[in-house]
């Protein structure tokens, strides 16, 4: 689910002018999901903005310095269902990335299966399910707007034999057009740029449908555009 009326370029092919608008398609029952939905993203949009505003904070820079990003934000929303798998050691539910735009508020019921890779020796680590409350990833962008002080950490999702587990990911995601890069303020001579800019909407079309799909080569990950 996006806001209703997004518009993001139909492809992103340079010579493309047309644009696309997202209309969402709701289902006739339950009745109550299509304003349930709503109501939700309009609140974890808020606690977005809160978040990324207490992050803004914590480098030294100005509470709303990444909001101007958002006005035409293409954030939108997940409804995940993995049912139990016969043979879940031959499945993933999602197979390993990390999530490419700015924050993920991420709500999961009590059966567990999101699992993060620990930096220092690539084990995955199972999260463990705390009732009322949420994961928040720290996506691709806020990685590269820091110029790693924040890191996206890599994550995937196992399934089980027994249980169904539901997932609601809102993902945080800046206007198409965004020109991502390192913030001039946190950039000097003793810490230099360490990403190339790169176009957010292309970035995004780029990766589509790659987190689903068993690839024999890596897809475009943040890590190319790392200056060396
Ligand atoms: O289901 C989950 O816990 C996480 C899903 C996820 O990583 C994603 O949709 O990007
Ligand atoms: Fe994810």
């Amino acid at each position: 689910m996006a806001d209703n009326g997004t518009v993001k370029p139909a492809s992103y092919e340079p010579a493309d002018q047309e644009h696309q608008k997202l209309i969402n398609q709701w289902p006739e029952y339950p009745p109550q999901l299509r304003e349930a939905c709503e109501e939700y993203g309009r609140n974890v949009e808020k606690l977005s903005y809160k978040l990324l505003e207490l992050i803004s904070m914590s480098l030294g820079l100005p509470a709303k310095r990444f909001n101007g990003f958002f006005k035409e934000q293409i954030s939108s929303i997940r409804l995940n269902h993995y049912p139990p798998c016969p043979t879940p050691e031959l499945a993933l539910g999602v197979g390993r990335h990390k999530d490419p735009g700015a924050l993920t508020v991420l709500a999961q019921d009590d059966v567990s299966g999101l699992e993060v890779k620990r930096k220092a020796d690539g084990e995955w680590i199972r999260v463990k399910p705390i009732p009322d409350s949420y994961i928040i990833n720290v996506g691709d962008i806020v990685q590269v707007w820091s110029n790693d002080k924040y890191e996206s950490a890599e994550h995937r999702v196992v399934v089980n034999s027994e249980r169904e587990r539901f997932s609601i990911p809102f993902f945080f995601n800046p206007s198409y057009y965004t020109i991502v890069k390192p913030i001039e303020e946190l950039i000097n001579d003793e810490n230099p740029a360490k990403y190339k800019e790169y176009n957010w909407g292309m970035f995004l079309s780029m990766r589509k449908n790659g987190n689903f799909k068993k690839l024999e080569v890596e897809n475009l990950q943040i890590h190319h555009f790392k200056i060396t």
